[in-house]
């Protein structure tokens, strides 16, 4: 679960997030869309603990983390963009330094089956400067599953993948939320992920424009498109029930 209390980043004389709250529990996954500088990737940089926020309290998997980062960083897997992966390590190196590093039992199974789903089991020995830039996004997912997360956050996805990439990643998040996982998947291909999504999160400016459950704004309009007119079209959308904004 996460839990976002008047989360406020400032950096020098950038309100980059302002006074954001909204709350997830198990088994949701949050589209989280905005437009570039909305403030997603420092939303997310701040819950895995990356950067301290200014203000604001925020909860993950039902740890505070400014009380306790380390639990939170065993529980949480976060996702960048452009994953830091190992340049001189192979796909196989990976593997093994996640699994030591989070205690997997049985890690290296479980990575093969994760390299099957991802097609990147024949990259097994290759270097991760050698892969592609889709191949590093499957290898960083494939990172950040190996320790079953309860907390997944995945900035950009799908930028990179090809649409088999995208069918597995997207099923695959479907997958653990089931299991119990609370995911959140940046993207501003808002109708790609909207299938998937229990609960959208929109950011305008810094600021939450619209928090609430998918199914809610389905009942109100009828495609993704027409949500991100609304959405994008740099006004409220109080229109739609059950959001808060
Ligand atoms: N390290 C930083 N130092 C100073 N300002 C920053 C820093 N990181 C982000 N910002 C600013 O904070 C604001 C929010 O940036 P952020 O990267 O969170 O947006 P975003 O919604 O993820 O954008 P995009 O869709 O382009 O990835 C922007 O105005 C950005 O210029």
């Amino acid at each position: 679960m996460i839990v976002v209390d008047q989360l406020q980043k400032i950096y020098g004389d950038t309100l980059a997030v302002d006074r954001l709250s909204f709350s997830l529990q198990s088994g949701q996954i949050c589209g989280l869309v905005g437009k570039n500088g909305a403030g997603k990737t420092t939303t997310m940089r701040a819950l895995a603990g990356l950067i301290d926020a200014t203000e604001g309290r925020l909860q993950v998997a039902g740890c505070d983390l400014h009380q306790d980062p380390l639990q939170v960083r065993r529980q949480l897997a976060y996702v960048p963009d452009d994953p830091p992966l190992f340049n001189d390590l192979s796909v196989g190196q990976h593997l093994d330094l996640i699994g030591g590093i989070y205690q997997v039992p049985d890690y290296w199974p479980r990575g093969q089956e994760l390299l099957r789903e991802f097609e990147l089991e024949d990259k097994q020995a290759v270097a991760a400067r050698a892969l592609s830039r889709g191949m590093r996004q499957k290898l960083a997912v494939v990172c950040a599953y190996l320790y079953e997360p309860s907390v997944i956050l995945l900035d950009e996805p799908l930028t990179g993948l090809d649409p088999p990439g995208i069918r597995t990643l997207l099923e695959s998040i479907r997958q653990r939320a089931a299991a119990g996982a609370t995911v959140i998947i940046s993207s501003h291909l808002l109708a790609m992920i909207e299938n998937v999504c229990t609960h959208l999160l929109v950011m305008q400016h810094g600021r939450k424009q619209f928090f609430g459950p998918t199914d809610q704004l389905r009942g109100e309009t009828d495609s993704a498109a027409s949500w991100e007119q609304a959405f994008f079209a740099d006004q409220h959308v109080e229109s739609f029930a059950g959001g808060s904004v």
